[in-house]
């Protein structure tokens, strides 16, 4: 459906989007995750033709964005970051104006805006000028803007930011019924938003793919590096040579701890394997009771905060220039 190949944007000698390529395919919601400035605007704004690559090639459904744009951004609809909406307009003018844009058929456009503002719920908003509407309200509009028409695809750049909880989930229940009928590709920096409604998730670090998986496989992806942490009391080096002999143990770590002849264990484990009986039985055989077990699963958040920890030392970073600069 879509197609992004070895994209670069450069502003200057500032590197935005680094050679990302990926394939999107119909009928999911795939979300684009990253931190803040790690280039997913940037990307979605190439991908919908707003902006123009340095390098590399977008193709919607064979049509590519910058040859053939017309065709291309027929199959899209978009929700840019700022929804383009005109403020002195009323909800029902501005919705009549964006199909007139779309070239909707003059038979089809009064029940097609008429469905799609029912769809978002903003029917009720009609007759309000956009300006007089709440942030949800408006984000709302934006979203049935790009819905109008039936695009085969819809980007949303951030569609729930500065919305309240309650809005939050409707906006990600609506998102999640568009699956039905549309492909879907959002941007989020918040990792709880895109692992609750996207089939496939890419993860995007200084304008780099670093990650793309679905959410389950990135969350078994993190399984395989469990750790579970002991507090043993006993000699050091038993405790050592016994955990050792238990299959699937990648790693030992023995600290002392607090509490006398105790020591702070660190096992990480193979796969997803659970070896917590078998710590249990070979602790008892060499008379090092266990005082305390836990069992550690690094999360999506984990491996998220790892692969995207480039970006967050690089602005600490800029943050110390900054404050250095200011103290001169
Ligand atoms: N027009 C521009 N001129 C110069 N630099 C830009 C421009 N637009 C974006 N950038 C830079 O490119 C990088 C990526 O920005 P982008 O807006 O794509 O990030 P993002 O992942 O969408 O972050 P956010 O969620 O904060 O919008 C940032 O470092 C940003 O400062």
């Amino acid at each position: 459906m879509i197609e992004v190949n070895n994209l670069v944007k450069r502003y200057g000698d500032h590197t935005a989007v680094d050679h990302l390529s990926f394939k999107i395919e119909k009928g999911k919601i795939y979300g684009f995750l990253g931190p803040n400035g790690a280039g997913k605007s940037t990307t979605m704004n190439m991908i919908t033709g707003y902006i123009a690559s340095t390098e590399g090639t977008v193709t919607i459904d064979g049509h590519d964005i910058l040859d053939e744009p017309e065709q291309a951004k027929k199959c899209i609809g978009y929700l840019p970051e700022m929804p383009p909406l005109y403020f002195d307009m009323t909800v029902g003018e501005y919705m009549n104006f964006v199909a007139d844009l779309k070239k909707i058929p003059k038979d089809q456009k009064k029940s097609m805006v008429e469905e799609v503002m029912e769809m978002v719920k903003i029917t009720d908003m009609k007759n309000r000028l956009i300006k007089n509407l709440s942030k949800g309200y408006r984000q709302r509009v934006g979203l049935a803007q790009a819905i109008l028409g039936y695009p085969e695809v819809i980007i949303l750049d951030e569609p729930t930011v500065g919305l309240d909880p309650k809005q939050i989930i409707e906006i990600r229940d609506l998102i999640k019924s568009l699956k039905k009928k549309h492909t879907v590709i959002l941007s989020s920096h918040i990792l709880s938003e895109v692992s609750a409604v996207c089939d496939y998730v890419l993860i995007i670090s200084h304008g780099k793919l670093v990650a793309s998986d679905t959410p389950e496989n990135l969350g078994k992806l993190a399984e395989g590096s469990n750790t579970l942490n002991l507090l043993v009391k006993g000699n050091k080096d038993h405790i050592r040579i016994a955990l050792g002999q238990i299959d699937g143990v990648k790693d030992i770590t023995v600290a002392s701890a607090k509490e006398e002849h105790a020591w702070n264990v660190m096992l990480s484990t193979k796969e997803n394997m659970d070896i917590r009986e078998e710590v249990f039985f070979k602790m008892a055989d060499a008379h090092c009771p266990i005082l305390e077990m836990q069992s550690k699963k690094v999360s999506l958040e984990e491996i998220f905060l790892e692969l995207t920890e480039d970006d967050k030392k690089k602005k600490n970073e800029k943050e110390t220039d900054k404050k250095e600069g200011e103290n001169k």
